[in-house]
């Protein structure tokens, strides 16, 4: 199902990830080790203060009503510690990663109500954006909308499905709906402005802005089969955002989890769809 910690470290390293892979678990978790320095969390609440500004403005309402839920930290928060408040509000937990962890093993911890959060935070070169996860991206990004039940069973019943989709070959196809809607996804409901929810967006101020304001940001209207037939890449901007009319057509994607199963039987193996050319 999922390759082994070595074989994947040694990927990561390949890549120039900077996770530390070789102290993980066999499901590729870690301990948080609580010791950052008075620089790190300076970076952290810069961070903050910077991207709370920013989402105000361009964030959906269930991430804002998320990060009220949670109170947002002037310090680099405590795994341990938000657990315990978010397994009260929906039953979900923080376990930490070194990083990018294999689909399947993520899915896995969805499907239990385990977040991985990065256990290392990004320098202040990398302020705007940065290439890979890390605890900004992934807590500040992530957490607050698993705060709200709605999204919270919704992130558990992806990992479910996910599982089962994966068996069916489709680990790529759905990654990239994971990739265009809870990373990227942006959403325009009736006779609202266009907003932003994707955690990657969440967590970059540079592609944030981008995407909800750039006239050469490319928006797509959301359509399942598309998504799931369309490549993406992590180290840049994205070359297609697609836009929810509601969450609603998210969650009832999933409810026919057999036409997500002839879809990945129709295009598995097949070339994938360029995003600037939709
Ligand atoms: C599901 C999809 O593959 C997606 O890119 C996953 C992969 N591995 C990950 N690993 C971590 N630590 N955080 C993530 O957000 C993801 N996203
Ligand atoms: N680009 C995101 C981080 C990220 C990288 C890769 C995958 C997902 C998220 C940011 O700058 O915060
Ligand atoms: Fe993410």
């Amino acid at each position: 199902m999922t390759m082994s910690v070595a074989d994947y470290a040694r990927e990561c390293a390949a890549q120039g990830l900077r996770g530390d892979y070789s102290v993980c678990r066999a499901d590729f978790t870690v301990e948080q080790s609580y010791n950052y320095t008075a620089d790190e969390q300076a970076v952290w609440r810069t961070l903050c203060d910077r991207q709370t500004k920013l989402t105000q403005e361009l964030a959906h309402q269930s991430y804002l009503d998320g990060v009220a839920t949670l109170g947002l930290l002037d310090r680099i928060p405590d795994f341990g510690v938000v657990s315990e408040k978010l397994r009260k509000l929906t039953g979900w937990e923080i376990v930490a990663v070194p990083g990018l962890i294999p689909a399947p093993a993520f899915f896995v911890h969805l499907a239990n109500r385990r977040f991985p959060v990065t256990n290392w935070l990004r320098t202040k070169q990398e302020l705007d954006y940065i290439v890979e996860p890390d605890m900004f991206h992934d807590f500040f990004g992530h957490v607050p909308a698993l705060t709200q039940p709605v999204f919270a069973d919704f992130m558990q019943m992806y990992g479910e499905k996910a599982e089962h989709l994966i068996a069916l070959g489709g680990d790529e196809m759905i990654s990239r709906l994971y990739w265009y809607t809870v990373e990227y996804g942006l959403i325009q409901e009736a006779g609202q402005p266009l907003k932003a929810f994707g955690a990657g967006l969440m967590s970059s101020f540079a592609e944030l802005q981008f995407a909800i304001e750039s006239k050469d940001a490319h928006h797509v209207p959301f359509d399942l089969e598309t998504v799931m037939r369309t490549s993406y890449e992590i180290d840049k901007f994205q070359r297609a955002y697609f836009v929810l009319s509601s969450f609603d057509v998210l969650r009832n994607a999933f409810q026919n989890v057999a036409d997500m199963a002839a879809i990945i039987g129709r295009h598995k193996g097949k070339p994938a769809l360029d995003p600037a050319k939709l």
